[in-house]
């Protein structure tokens, strides 16, 4: 029996109204050369270097612009290559994973995550990629909402050792460091040296923006946690290797596409899929039940509240009604949608969920 992946019972979530998205002057980083300090910048760090020293040692005017939701687009198509938009500036971790997947791609910087998927929608871009859990961290919930709010489907994972470095302008020593720059999950996962320099913590979008701003500030008591590749375009010193507190710091990143693709059999897959579930006692326990009675292995679940239903009266009687949260279940499964067993798993679910959407079936991937 074949499964119908259009399982949705639901009416479609709105999504947020693009009026506008652009692309800027893309320019691969492989293209990049260092040039002479001659930088026009925008306003914000204008201010900072008029009272800094310049501290440019690369033109951060040759880097892609990242993509806005608020900017109109049009540009032509002139690449045959994959172009992959991720969030935040050159340097960043989606940049890495990215050309994990796709070492020949075009990759297309954005300032949110919400660019990168209108980037994909609107065929600006051939796909997306989106971090979604760190073995530190766990689950990167915003970007399970967005998964359903958006229409992609999820054609790969990247698993990702990600290593941060310490970052510096030239010449400083770690010591001279007042604070230090980063995104909040690097801030996070490298939260002991952080507390052995005694520094002050600035969140920013991403960890190669806060690279860039650094650089672009030359300001010599702000050091940054970024990849060493961060390091490299915005010309810094690394002056820590490995500053994570776990060895294994592993992020694991979807790669999103407007179609999904024709799921094999030949090598190890995994389906995500998004579920709800009607009220009643041992419901969750039966929608586990039909990946347990077929042997399938499940490497996830997460549930998030249903935002738009949020609470669900259970009892109407005069005592007063109990209130429950709605739940979303996403579960992801190793098993492919071209396997009978899975496709007899989503059936079996479909019985009882309310809602059922296949997110995605895709090659595993390991992070060595
Ligand atoms: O800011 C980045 O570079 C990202 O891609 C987000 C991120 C931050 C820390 C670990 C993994 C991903």
């Amino acid at each position: 029996m074949r499964c119908n992946w259009d399982l949705e019972r639901l009416p479609r979530w709105e999504c947020c109204c693009l009026s506008v998205l652009a692309q800027r002057a893309i320019t691969p980083v492989e293209d990049e050369k260092p040039l002479i300090p001659q930088v026009e910048t925008s306003e914000a760090i204008d201010q900072v270097q008029n009272t800094q020293s310049r501290g440019f040692h690369k033109d951060l005017n040759l880097l892609p612009k990242p993509l806005s939701a608020t900017d109109i687009f049009s540009s032509p198509r002139n690449s045959a290559k994959v172009r992959v938009a991720y969030q935040g500036m050159p340097g960043a971790y989606g940049e890495a994973a990215a050309l994990k997947a796709y070492p020949k791609c075009e990759t297309v910087p954005c300032e949110e995550f919400e660019a990168a998927f209108k980037a994909v929608e609107l065929w600006l871009v051939d796909k997306a990629v989106l971090p979604i859990e760190s073995s530190v961290g766990g689950s990167i919930h915003r970007n399970y909402d967005l998964l359903l709010r958006h229409r992609l489907h999820i054609v790969g994972e990247v698993q990702m050792i990600v290593n941060h470095c310490l970052l510096g302008l030239p010449g400083v020593q770690k010591e001279e460091l007042k604070r230090v720059l980063s995104h909040p999950q690097a801030l996070d996962q490298c939260d002991m040296i952080l507390t052995k320099l005694g520094v002050v913590r600035v969140s920013t979008d991403d960890t190669a923006g806060a690279a860039l701003m650094v650089a672009a500030s030359g300001e010599r008591d702000s050091g940054v946690i970024a990849s060493d590749r961060a390091a490299e375009i915005y010309g810094l010193n690394i002056l820590l290797e490995k500053i994570q507190d776990d060895d294994d710091n592993i992020t694991r990143f979807l790669i999103l596409a407007r179609e999904p693709i024709i799921p094999g059999t030949d090598r190890p897959h995994k389906t995500s899929i998004v579920f709800t579930l009607e009220e009643g006692p041992g419901m969750l326990f039966k929608a586990l039940a039909v990946f347990a009675s077929r042997d399938i292995n499940l490497t996830k679940i997460e549930s998030r509240p249903q935002r738009k239903r949020p609470l669900r009266v259970v009892d109407d009687s005069n005592k007063g009604s109990a209130r429950y949260f709605d739940y979303l279940f996403y579960i992801d499964f190793e098993a492919s949608m071209a396997e009978p067993r899975a496709q007899h798993a989503m059936a079996h679910l479909q019985e009882f969920a309310s809602f059922l959407r296949v997110l995605g079936c895709y090659a595993t991937d390991s992070a060595l």
